[in-house]
């Protein structure tokens, strides 16, 4: 079901009193909030008592939601933790919570060939069927004819406008793609994605030397247009505060496949996951995905935000201790911080530091293809600012399966990093799930626009429940907590050009400083990271209550420094207790 298939009549202005066609529940405490989804309103009971967790199974069972996939906000708040009730969240009668749906675009479609080798494709499910016998056709290996593919799908034929996202409908149904005189490609949905099976009439793909990728086109060349800006209505340049702080040059490969992409016509696809406006940004070919571009202007309360959530009244951003707009630098800054186990990296750098961020900067952009509300012209007002990541290929994310498989250094690696930058959105979704160079099970760190908050109220780390929390760090990754320092990267940042506000520097100081501490005393990611989550919403954090017993004992006027010893020492006496 999708949000468009919702049709729902607005809420009326009177209260409503009949419970016919609602979510009911007719238990003491019962209030009556109404759902906002795609600008229609649900009415739905439920108890001041509920866990937020029953809430959404409610809405799951009513509207056929899948409770994972669903954001809840209120009050400018998502409200994230599943076991917190509802009168936690200080919701009464009357209230409006939005739901967000994050719902995949891409399904990831397998390509399996009888000789057991394998290509992966993902597709857009909005794409059709023409456009799939394409992506196989790069591939080669005896596909690369797309008029000798044929795709049939319950026995019949089906023709090439057909959309990918049909044909995963019926998840009994079995789809055949018969390659003329040379195989037989037979596909079955597996969940939400498709594999399709290769039944090769001969050992084709033995003789053209097997399946690999399809050889992607590889531009040269700076495209980034730098002269005066508005004489195209395509642009995209990057936002570079400091000349001093080159970008390297996988930064400027990204952007330029970027920009050959929109100038070739391939438009920005825009995610339906997620709360915030992200787009894929397509290559020149447009067979695959570059980069992900978010634009602050459509962060999840700012005032072009496409999920329509509304805009926040006070400035303050979905989580705790950050604001609307700052989600591009926050995600800018997590690649930044992410340095590489040698140290930070330099122009000639390392890709990807010791977590895997992806790659990230700062870009503006114009483009038709974004949300213009007000409608659209090639006008300065119409520039995007906002954060250019690497597309990252993946299958899916850590919400998609159990934590049981996943590597412990790579969950350590995490933990590592959350814990550093007191992120406040680590939920499994923002994890996807890549394969290493030697095959090895890669997770790779997303959506970084809620670390570095100025407060610690809103850190949740989904993998405090993961059993590769429990297990103590490796001398390798101690090695690398112990080379952190809190000071160099305060300083990174300004070489960058990102200016880091003085709470959220403090943040990164408590928090750098909470890991190394932590480690000394031999503590798992789970003892660390517990001291900086709430168990629940209304029962401070250790960290929280330790960064106040430090306030209170300071003197007006003192300094930074001064405060951040006054945080070591009632720290210090606080993991002495725990250890001892
Ligand atoms: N670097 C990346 N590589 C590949 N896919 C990505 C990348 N970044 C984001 N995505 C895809 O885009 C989707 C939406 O991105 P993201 O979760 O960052 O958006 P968001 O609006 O900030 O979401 P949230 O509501 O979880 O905060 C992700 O679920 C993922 O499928």
């Amino acid at each position: 079901m999708s949000v468009a298939d919702v049709a729902l009549s607005r809420v009326s202005q009177e209260p409503v009193h009949s419970t016919a066609g609602y979510c009911n529940n007719q238990a003491g405490d019962s209030i009556l909030i109404y759902l906002s989804i795609a600008g229609s309103m649900i009415p739905m009971r439920v108890l001041e008592s509920d866990p937020i967790a029953s809430v959404k199974l409610r809405i799951q069972t009513c509207k056929g939601f899948v409770a994972k996939k669903q954001k809840l906000v209120f009050g400018g708040r998502e409200l994230a933790r599943n076991d917190s009730l509802v009168k936690d969240y200080g919701i009464k009668g009357g209230n409006v919570l939005h739901l967000v749906l994050k719902l995949s675009d891409l399904l990831l479609i397998t390509v399996r060939s009888t000789c057991g080798k394998e290509f992966e494709l993902h597709v857009d499910r909005n794409r059709n069927v023409g456009y799939l016998k394409q992506r196989i056709a790069r591939k080669g290996k005896g596909f690369e004819d797309v008029d000798e593919q044929e795709i049939f799908c319950n026995g019949e034929k089906v023709d090439d406008q057909r959309l990918v996202d049909d044909l995963c409908k019926d998840n009994d149904a079995v789809i055949h793609l018969v390659v003329q005189k040379s195989a037989k490609v037979r596909a079955k949905p597996v969940e939400k994605d498709l594999e399709l099976s290769v039944i090769a009439e001969s050992d084709l793909d033995e003789r053209k030397g097997g399946i690999v990728g399809g050889g992607e086109d590889n531009p040269e060349g700076l495209h980034i247009v730098t002269n005066e800006p508005f004489l195209s209505d395509i642009w995209l340049k990057p936002v570079i505060v400091n000349p001093k702080a080159q970008l390297p040059f996988f930064a400027w490969d990204m952007i330029n496949s970027t920009f050959e992409g929109l100038q070739a016509g391939n438009h920005p696809i825009r995610s339906s996951e997620g709360t915030g406006g992200t787009y894929f940004m397509q290559n020149k070919t447009g067979f695959e995905y570059v980069s992900i571009f978010k634009p602050i202007d459509e962060e999840p309360m700012a005032v072009n935000n496409p999920q329509g959530l509304p805009a926040s009244i006070n400035g303050e951003g979905l989580k705790k201790g950050t604001r609307v707009g700052e989600g591009a630098v926050r995600e800018v800054a997590a690649y930044v911080l992410d340095h590489p186990k040698s140290g930070p990296r330099s122009l000639s750098g390392e890709m990807l530091g010791f977590a895997g961020v992806p790659p990230t900067c700062m870009v503006q952009c114009l483009h038709e293809g974004f949300n213009h509300p007000d409608g659209y012209d090639c006008a300065p007002e119409n520039v995007k600012v906002g954060s250019l990541q690497m597309f990252m290929k993946n299958s899916g994310s850590c919400e998609d399966m159990g934590p049981g498989a996943f590597p412990v250094e790579q969950v350590h690696k995490i933990t590592v990093f959350d814990i550093r930058m007191a992120n406040a959105d680590r939920h499994a979704g923002n994890i996807l799930i890549g394969k290493g160079d030697d095959g090895r099970t890669v997770l790779i760190p997303i959506d970084h626009g809620y670390c570095l908050p100025e407060s610690f109220e809103d850190c949740t780390f989904d993998w405090l429940y993961w059993p590769q929390s429990r297990k103590p760090y490796t001398p390798e990754t101690i090695a690398y907590i112990k080379s952190l320092d809190a000071e160099q990267d305060i300083a990174l940042l300004k070489s960058y050009g990102l200016d880091v506000p003085l709470e959220c520097a403090r943040t990164l100081r408590i928090s750098t400083m909470l890991l190394k501490k932590g480690v000394e005393r031999g503590l798992t990611p789970l003892a660390i990271g517990s001291i900086m989550c709430r168990e629940n919403i209304n029962k401070e954090s250790a960290i929280e209550q330790i960064v106040k017993e430090a306030q209170d004992s300071l003197l007006p006027g003192m300094s930074e420094a001064a405060f951040i010893q006054s945080v070591s020492e009632v720290l210090d006496s606080w993991l002495d207790k725990l250890t001892n």
